[in-house]
């Protein structure tokens, strides 16, 4: 049995990591970490958790932590788990971390983030259906939920070199912002409402732009404006794709279904996708259609941003990390109506 550890357990994150790993056949949870619940039993904060575990929180030291798990994931807010990773990584304890912190070259994210990085180490950016080499790592960048979504709608054009403009209009759920709450999440707020922020320069944007560069080095038109919209899960992006060519919705099935051959938590359903159809699932849902006349491909994509945008497609990586099967512990449908 693989020993899991997960540090900044109770927050949004490290509550879905549990929810996950607690039925996972190869997975033993041997620690919860939090700073200021330390003693108190998880499922009386995770009350979903009841009669599934009987962790306590802990707070141990960082030598402590490393050698009683074999993974951990690192579910802290950006700028603060590189004070964690490096000392985690000092013996054969493999780590995913789920923050921003590892996911962007140093001095981008220096810029973006305006945070100094103490850590001088790059890690793979743990986007499975664009990284596979991330299975051979000790420690893998988990990708942001944002950036999960509008890559994975944009990859199989951009990879064929079809993209002139990409735009993503992405909306998500509430729980994206965490467990603190905010003036934004704040019922009478948000209602009943949707709420577009950072509309030129979300931080997410260096991310995709990273990601599609990589599969097309001559992409530059790339933009991104989020919004949130008063559900807790999911996060539904609609991308619009001007391509150098014309193409017809056929054609860019038979480019997504062959992009996407042999990705289990890709699917390519037919039609317009679906939050519910994806709430609390590892799976990122794609539709298309072509709009011939402005040379526009208008691409969804479905996820929900604490599984397949964070916590899930953790686990994806380290099932890969150790040599399990990629959809082991997280084959599971939607929790849909
Ligand atoms: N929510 C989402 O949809 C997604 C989140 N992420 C990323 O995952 C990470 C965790 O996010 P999320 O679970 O939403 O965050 P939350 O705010 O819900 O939880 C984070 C937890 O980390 C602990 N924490 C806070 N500050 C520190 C610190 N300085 N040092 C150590 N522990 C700290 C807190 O626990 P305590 O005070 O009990 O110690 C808190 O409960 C973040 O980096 C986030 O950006 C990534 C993808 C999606
Ligand atoms: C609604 C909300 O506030 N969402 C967050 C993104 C979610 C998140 O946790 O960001 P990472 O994926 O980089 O960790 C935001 O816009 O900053």
């Amino acid at each position: 049995m693989i020993k899991a550890g997960i540090i900044g357990a109770s927050g949004y994150t490290g509550g879905e990591l549990l929810r996950l790993l607690v039925s996972h056949p190869d997975v033993r949870l041997e620690l919860a970490t939090s700073r200021s619940l330390a003693g108190k039993p998880v499922a009386s904060t995770h009350r979903h958790l009841e009669g599934f575990l009987d962790l306590k929180y802990e707070n141990p030291g960082l030598e402590e932590i490393r050698e009683r798990c074999d993974v951990v994931f690192v579910a802290v807010p950006h700028g603060t788990a590189m004070n964690y990773v490096p000392e985690l990584l000092d013996g054969n304890t493999k780590v995913i971390d789920l923050s921003a912190d590892y996911r962007l070259d140093i001095p981008v994210f220096e810029k973006i983030y305006g945070i100094k990085h103490s850590d001088p180490r790059n890690a793979v950016y743990g986007l499975v259906e664009l990284h596979p080499e991330a299975a051979k790592e000790d420690f893998v960048a988990n990708p942001g939920c944002f950036p999960t979504g509008a890559t994975l709608a944009a990859a199989p054009l951009a990879a064929a070199g079809l993209i002139d403009i990409a735009v993503f209009d992405s909306k998500t759920g509430i729980s994206g912002a965490g467990i603190s709450p905010t003036e934004t999440s704040h019922y009478p707020n948000l209602a009943e409402n949707i709420v577009p922020y950072k509309l030129t320069a979300h931080r997410h944007r260096a991310e995709v732009v990273q990601e599609l560069t990589r599969l097309d080095g001559k992409l530059r038109n790339i933009n991104f404006t989020p919004h949130v919209i008063p559900s807790i899960r999911g996060i539904f992006t609609t991308a619009h794709l001007f391509t150098k060519e014309t193409l017809s919705t056929e054609d860019i099935r038979g480019i997504y279904e062959e992009f996407y051959r042999d990705k289990p938590f890709v699917r390519l359903p037919g039609g317009v996708p679906s939050l519910t159809a994806v709430r609390g699932s590892n799976f990122c849902d794609i539709g298309f259609e072509a709009d011939k006349e402005n040379n526009r491909v208008v691409v969804l994509s479905a996820i929900d941003n604490l599984v397949k945008g964070a916590s899930g497609q953790a686990i994806q990586n380290m099932n890969l990390m150790f040599g399990l099967g990629e959809t082991r512990g997280l084959w599971l449908p939607a929790a849909a109506p």
